[in-house]
């Protein structure tokens, strides 16, 4: 149990680092901060919200390991490297699927709720 907790904050520890040290994941969860808003304001359903939890936390979770393959990279090859260039595009372009499937889940969820609240 003790062993548990103390796992725990080094988790904790990790997303704060994280957020500290990368622009992109604050960028992230403002965004998320900004479609939590919207859905409340849009009153989406039980189901919607799980929806939109599952999709964000999937974004984040890429994120947060994006950024340790970053890391791992710049260890492992410090100076230019086109294998380095390959494993760090690639873990870019699954943060890039990850936005847009959570941007496109977003726009199905939420537009429709605001299209019927302005018209
Ligand atoms: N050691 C390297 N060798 C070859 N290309 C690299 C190397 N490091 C970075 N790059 C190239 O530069 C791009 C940007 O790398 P960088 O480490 O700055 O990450 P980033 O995508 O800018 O993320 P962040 O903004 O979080 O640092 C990579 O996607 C890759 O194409």
């Amino acid at each position: 149990m003790k062993r548990n907790r103390v796992g725990f904050n080094y988790a904790l520890a990790g997303l704060k680092t994280a957020i500290k040290q990368e622009f992109n994941i604050r960028i992230h969860l403002s965004i998320l901060m900004i479609v939590f808003f919207m859905g409340w304001m849009a009153e989406v359903s039980l189901t919607e919200w799980a929806i939109i939890v599952v999709v964000s936390g999937v974004v984040l979770t890429v994120e947060l390991i994006n950024t340790v393959i970053e890391y791992v990279t710049d260890v492992l090859f410090p100076n230019y490297d086109q294998l380095a260039k390959q494993i760090k595009d690639i873990s870019a372009a699954a943060v890039l699927i990850s936005s847009i499937t959570a941007f496109t889940v977003g726009l199905l969820i939420l537009l429709p709720k605001f299209w019927e609240i302005i018209s």
